[in-house]
Formats: structure tokens, sequence, C-alpha cells
């Protein structure tokens, strides 16, 4: 393809100003077949993203070239969720022409921030798990590693999250209303993909075992691919498979005048991948849930094998050329249809094929909650999938025999069962992906460490080896050269601009923190992002904040082991007391909160109304609303975060210890100069490390006395009782004032805290409330404030993402960079 390059024309893709103002103008005229004075500011964004498309895919088709041409080992991540955020900025800094592009678009007398807020972001995962998806893909590009990733094109993605009357109300995401500039279909990349049905076994003449699935019905998948474009190097690609009928017109039926089953298969099919499900950390177990993670697993496994099988290779060395990370185990059904293609499609004996299975799959967990882990029921495998089925049990029963032979107790061996038969039995998602892969890994330090000696002890305790950590991370140029452009440029004028590629650069910030001139340009930047945020407030919410206000701001899925709850009894326990006391001791601070609650989460959802009532009675009361404001920003995204992060100067990441498995948002914050008010969870504790605890506001109990408080009997009642201010607050909940005549609005929550607080509010509220009283003395240093900001940044280096993908490839993926 290099002569291609350069045919005249061709190469007509510059990063120069003038190159780009006629690519976008050839693209309006003749992609878009507009003139500037008809156009509307979503032609001027499509036009625009079509002309870094190009450049970007110029990056992709040389990078293939090379991957092809080194016949590369690569790595294929398997994630039902992803979550990219606006494209456009992060392209024009990852080709480094936001300047120009800015300049070009000027003379055109246009503004690129308005053109940039045009695009609607693929809203296609929930939270952390999705997002953590993205910034990996970021860094696989930038680190130049070969690698594709899959998922799925939900056509209706997260959730429209509007506050009527203070409560959430959830709309459809019509994400492709407006074309999606940055895919491109690819229908000769489609596969079939059976369901139902029944397997038929027979032997051939020299007595070889076939295995048939005769399907009850049939699909097709075809891809859509995006590339996603790394800073100043490779771009890989982002395929995510839409459902279709294999025939979409049944004419036979039409003719009968039978319209609608004319086209019921293609509606039947195309329901697969309509919707995502915007459960986070707990199961819906609907039947098209597990049809969804089949469907794109087996598009995806197919689409590996042919690209194997494309470089000549055999399928007996598909473990040597890929590796396939497992994103959570929603992708899981991914080990038995290896084995179901290898096996029954391409004739590979049982045990030869288990071994290529077992080293081409990795696993990483995201969450111990119970209820977050996956457990389908064997009658709805047996109807959907039957021949996994079979698979599993055959993989459940090798498994058995092989740890049989190892001094395991019989509790322990049916502990680890990939089916659990109490009750309706059920296949373990997490001990099929455990036992069909040759690595598994939390995603902090903590957590892998909970992992290793809870859910999966058993098997830490039969492979030990098996299991690792790698701490999450987060692209720093999304989320801080992008997002926080203010911040970025008074970083580089001072240590270079190495950072974009080598966050560690930024502990040579840590002398600047002594120098007095410095800390005050830098709090200088802070004062200007939040002004920048105060505008977006007021922007989705009407309420007006003083942007020299604290802004003390926690934005995550609303979950009560988050305890967004006690963030809300520490602002009541300020409020009770400016109050009753007629004066305020508390900084004039605003509180931010946003996020999501799944539409069936009963609890987090009146959570959500309980932030807003507070928010309501706070913000109109005149005897506090000149000190204290209750924020709550709608419809928390990709998008709103990058407004967010950069504002902020308290970041709340109080979860209760030994829930959070990671957290990726903390990072966010202390990267963007937030200091944090935390417990020992997750990554706040690796966090903490290289801040220094001297850096970082530590509250609560840890997770062993977490542990040891369960373990000897938890009465949150007695702490109720025993703490006057901590009883004025909760009484509060029930109160007239608060409810405004609807007592019984927050019983659910008043009650879950007295009987039960199965997350330790009321036992960890006085430590934090004693704590926040400390991030008050310390807002009122201004010049301590500032040096904590700054030591807090200077020491955010390992939380690149970047860090996180090399300990991938060193680690577990065992695969090298192949640089364009
Ligand atoms: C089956 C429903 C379901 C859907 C999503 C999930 C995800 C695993 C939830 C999730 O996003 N977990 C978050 O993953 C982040 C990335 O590793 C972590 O930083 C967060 O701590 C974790 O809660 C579990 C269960």
């Amino acid at each position: 393809t290099e002569n291609y390059f350069t045919q005249p024309g061709v190469a007509n893709i510059g990063l120069s100003k003038e190159d780009i103002k006629t690519s976008f103008l050839e693209k309006l005229f003749y992609s878009l077949g507009r003139i500037p004075v008809v156009a509307t500011k979503n032609d001027f964004y499509t036009s625009l993203a079509l002309t870094v498309r190009d450049r970007v895919f110029r990056k992709y088709v040389k990078s293939l070239e090379q991957y092809v041409e080194e016949d590369a080992r690569g790595v294929a991540y398997l994630s039902a969720e992803y979550l990219p955020g606006p494209h456009l900025g992060n392209n024009l800094l990852n080709l480094e022409i936001m300047e120009e592009t800015r300049e070009a678009l000027a003379e055109l007398n246009l503004n690129l921030d308005e053109i940039l807020n045009e695009e609607v972001e693929p809203g296609l995962g929930n939270g952390g798990l999705g997002r953590l998806a993205s910034c990996y893909m970021d860094s696989l590009a930038t680190l130049g590693i070969p690698s594709i990733a899959y998922g799925i094109r939900y056509e209706f993605g997260i959730f429209k999250q509007e506050i009527q009357d203070g409560w959430q109300i959830e709309s459809t995401d019509k994400w492709l209303h407006n074309r999606n500039p940055w895919e491109v279909i690819r229908p000769e990349i489609s596969f079939e993909v059976k369901f139902g049905g029944h397997t038929e076994h027979s032997r051939d003449q020299d007595n070889k075992l076939h295995i048939e699935w005769i399907p009850g019905t049939e699909i097709k998948g075809t891809a859509f691919d995006t590339p996603i474009l790394g800073y100043q190097s490779n771009a890989i690609i982002l395929r995510l498979w839409k459902a279709e009928a294999t025939e979409s017109f049944d004419f036979a039926a039409y003719n009968l005048g039978d319209y609608y089953r004319a086209v019921e298969k293609k509606m039947r099919s195309e329901n697969i991948t309509k919707v995502l499900y915007p459960n986070d950390e707990n199961l819906s177990g609907k039947e098209l849930r597990l049809k969804q993670q089949y469907f794109f697993v087996c598009c995806s496994l197919k689409d590996i094998i042919r690209l194997h099988l494309l470089q000549g290779r055999k399928l007996e060395t598909l473990h040597e050329k890929f590796t396939i990370q497992l994103n959570d185990t929603h992708p899981s059904i991914a080990v038995a249809e290896l084995m179901r293609l290898l096996v029954d499609v391409h004739q590979m004996g049982w045990e030869d094929a288990w071994k290529v299975t077992q080293n081409t799959f990795a696993y990483t967990n995201h969450t111990l909650l119970p209820e977050a882990l996956e457990k389908w029921p064997v009658n709805l495998l047996r109807n959907l999938l039957p021949r996994h089925l079979e698979i599993i049990y055959e993989i459940n029963s090798r498994f058995i025999t092989e740890i049989r032979e190892k001094d395991f107790s019989g509790e322990q061996i049916s502990r680890m069962f990939l089916i659990d038969d109490r009750g309706e039995p059920t296949v373990r998602m997490a001990h099929l992906a455990t036992v069909g892969s040759y690595k598994v890994n939390g995603v902090s330090a903590l957590h892998s460490g909970l992992l290793q000696e809870q859910v999966l002890k058993d098997f830490a305790q039969l492979w030990p080896k098996k299991f690792t950590n790698v701490t999450n991370g987060i692209t720093h140029r999304r989320f801080l050269a992008v997002s926080n452009p203010r911040l970025a440029a008074l970083i580089s004028e001072n240590i270079g601009k190495d950072w974009l590629t080598q966050l560690d650069k930024l502990k040579g910030l840590e002398p600047f923190a002594a120098n007095k001139d410095f800390r005050s340009k830098w709090m200088q930047v802070k004062l200007e992002n939040k002004k920048n945020l105060a505008t977006h407030i007021k922007e989705l919410t009407g309420i007006e904040i003083k942007p020299e206000m604290l802004l003390d701001i926690q934005v995550k899925r609303i979950h009560e082991y988050k305890r967004q709850h006690l963030k809300v009894l520490h602002i009541l326990s300020l409020y009770l007391q400016i109050k009753k006391d007629k004066q305020n001791t508390v900084p004039p601070t605003a509180f931010v909160f946003a996020g999501k609650a799944a539409p069936g989460y009963f609890m987090a959802k009146r959570i959500i109304k309980l932030i807003t009532s507070v928010g309501d009675l706070i913000n109109n009361d005149p005897e506090v609303n000149g000190t204290l404001k209750v924020i709550f920003l709608p419809n928390f995204s990709v998008k709103l975060a990058q407004h967010v992060y950069p504002g902020a100067d308290l970041s709340e990441q109080i979860s209760m210890a030994g829930k959070e498995a990671s957290g990726t948002g903390n990072m966010k914050f202390a990267l963007n100069g937030a200091l944090t008010v935390g417990t020992l969870d997750g990554a706040n504790v690796e966090i903490r490390e290289e801040v220094g605890e001297e850096n970082f506001f530590l509250f609560g109990l840890t997770t062993e006395e977490v542990a040891d408080k369960k373990k000897q009997g938890y009465h949150p009642y007695k702490i109720y009782s025993e703490n006057e201010n901590l009883k004025r607050v909760i009484d509060f909940l029930i109160s007239d004032e608060l409810t405004k005549g609807d007592p019984e609005l927050f019983r659910s929550v008043y009650d879950n805290l007295l009987n039960q607080d199965p997350y330790l509010l009321l036992e960890d509220y006085q430590s934090y409330v004693d704590q926040m009283e400390n991030v008050y003395k310390v807002w009122q240093d201004p010049e301590k404030w500032a040096q904590m900001s700054i030591l807090n940044v200077a020491n955010m280096g390992k939380f690149s993402s970047d860090r996180s993908i090399k300990d991938y490839c060193e680690k577990i993926w065992k695969v090298g960079a192949v640089k364009v």
C-alpha cells in the first residue's frame, strides 16, 4: 500500500491549518452536499469529524500494515461495555492539531468549542468497567500494542437521566439519531450466530465422535469499525457487532399479506443489540442479556480465527499469536465457545483444544459484590446454548477429576464446581472464566488480595501463580490534556510536554509546591476551571454557586456501597448545626453530586431523591444558602465528567472498605489537583501511598476492621442512640421540614440505617465528620491547600492507563509494541 499513499491527492491529508480548512470544506461540499450558509452546527461537526477521521484512518491502515508485516502477537479485548466519550477533541490532541484546527475554523467564522459541543458520545457502558476499557484502548494505541477491541453496537446506550421533582426519570438514548461519523460499516465482516435447538451426537466410520448443533434460530452479526487513535502513534480498531436477520424480509409471508410476519424475523434478530442493560453491579439474569453476551463473543471469536488463518497460521498456534482478555465475566461464555469452534467446527481433539483455550484467555474481575457475580441458570443455557452446556459440563467434570487427585476437601471441591446445584442449578461464570484462563487479575492491590482471600480463594490455593494484580489506570491525555488545557499548559510550561506519554514526569512538579508564585498560578487555573464548572451547573440546574466556594464533589454510579447517603448525613449535620448555632463554622461550600441509578434499584433512586430534597431545603433557606449549596447534576457522562474533574477542590471516595474494587474517578480528581477524602478502599490505598498520607484525608474502618465488626455483630441503633449529633441527623430524615408532609418519603432509608446499615455508615459517621473538620481547617490555609494539590498531581504518574497496559503486557499478555 506504500505506493498508494504516494498517489497525488491520496497524500493530501496534511495536518496544517490550510490542509484542515481545505479538507473541512471538501467534506462539507462533497460528503454532505452543504454550503456554509445553510449548513447546521451538526453539519459543521460532521464535516470536521470526517476530516479528522481520514487522518486517523491513515494512522490505522499504516499500523495494520505493520502488524501484519511483523506477524505480531496481538491482544483481543472483549468487553460488553465501552465509554469512549466524545472522539473529536481527543483525536485533535492525539494528532496534535488542536490549534491548527481552531485557527482554520476561525478563518471560516466558526468556533471549535461550539463544534466540539455538538458531538453526542456513545454511551455504550454503565460506569467504571466501560470507561476503563476505553482508557485502555487509548493506551494500547499510544503504546503501539497490536490489538483489537470487540464489543456490542447497542442501538440505544445508557439511558438519559432527567431529574423531575427531585426524582430520576429515564429516557431513551438515541445516540445514533444523527449519523455517527466515526464508524464504518463492514458488511463483508459478518458471521452467523446460532441459538436454541438441540445437538446431535454421531460417530463416523472410524468411530470418531461428531457433535452437531442444530439451531432453533440463526441471526447475523455485522461489524462496525471505529478507529481509536493513540497519541502521536498507532491507531487500533474498536469493532462493534450489530445483530441483523439472516433474511431481513420474508417475501412469502408478505405475498400472503402477513406483513408483520414478513418483518418479524428482522425485528426479533435486531432486538439482540437494541439496548444496553443499565444494571451496574447487579444481575438482570435476563435471557436477552445472555443472548447479547453470546452474540458478540461468537462473532468476535470467529473473526479472531479468520484473522489467524488469514495469516496462514494453524489453529493449534492460536494462543501463541492471540491472547484474549475477558473484561469481567460478561464475555466468559467465550471459554465454551472457543472449545466448540475448535472441537466441533475445526475438528481439533478435546485436549489440544483445551490447551489452546486455557492459554488464550485471561480474565479480569472488577467486583466482589455477590449480587454482581454472574450465575446463569442451567435450564436457560440448555434452551439457548445446548452445545455450550454440554461443553461446560465436560470442562467441569475434567476439572473436578483433576483436583480430586490434589488434597482438597470435599467441601472445597464442591465450592469450586462450575455448576452450583444448590437450589435451581446455575453456572458460576467466574469459575468458568478462572478455569478457562491462564491468568486472573483484580484491579487494585487491595481488591486482588481480597479476590484471592475470598471469592476465588480455593482457586488461588490451587493455582497461586495464575493470580496477579493490575491496578487500574486512566488516560491522562483525555482527563487532563484535553479536558483541562489550562492546567496542562501550566504543567508543560514548567516541566515540558513529555508527561503526555510518560506520566511519571509529573514528579518534576514537586519542587514547585514550595514556590509561592507557582502556587498562585496553580490556584488561579483551578479558579478559572471552577468558573467554567459554575457556568455548567447554572446551565444544567439553574443553581448559582460562587466559584470561590469549596467545590466538594461526588460523581459516580449511585450505589449504597459508594455511600452517597453518608455525604448527605454530613451535609445535614452542618445544616442543623448552623440552624442551631445561628452562625456558620464551615467555609462556603458547594456539594456537587452526579450519577445514574439502575432503573430497578429502589434504594439508589431514593438516595437521589434524598440528595435533591436536601438540596431544595438548603438552597432555598436564606439562613444557610450563602454558605451551603447542594447540587445534583443530571445525566452524568464522560462529556460532563470532563467539565467536573478540572473544577473540583475535594474528591469524595467514601465507599465502605472492601467494596470498591478500584475506582477510577478517584484518579481523575487527584490528577486535576483535587484533594481526596476517602477510606482505605480500592485504589485509594495506592493513591495515598503515592501522594503521601499527609496529602490525603483518610477516615473510616479498614477492610479488616469491617470484617471484625461484622463478625462480632454490628448494632447501628446503638451508635445512633449514643451519638446525639448523629441522632439528630438521622431523625431529620423523617422530619416534616425535609419530607414536606410525606413522613414516609425516606422511611426506607431511615429504617435501613437504624436496623441493618449493611455498609456501616453510622460506624464511619463520626470519623468522617471529624476528618471533614480537618479538611475545612486546611482549606482555610490556601497556601497549604495549594501545596497539597500540587503534590497530589506530581505523584499521580502511577495511575496512567499506560502503566496499567505495560503491566498487562509484562505480567499477563507477553506482548511487545510494534510502533508505526
Ligand atoms: C451483571 C451486571 C453487572 C454490570 C457491570 C458490572 C461491572 C463490573 C461494574 C463495574 O463497573 N465495576 C467497577 O469497575 C471499575 C473498573 O475496574 C472499578 O474501578 C470499580 O471499582 C468497579 O466498581 C458488574 C455487574
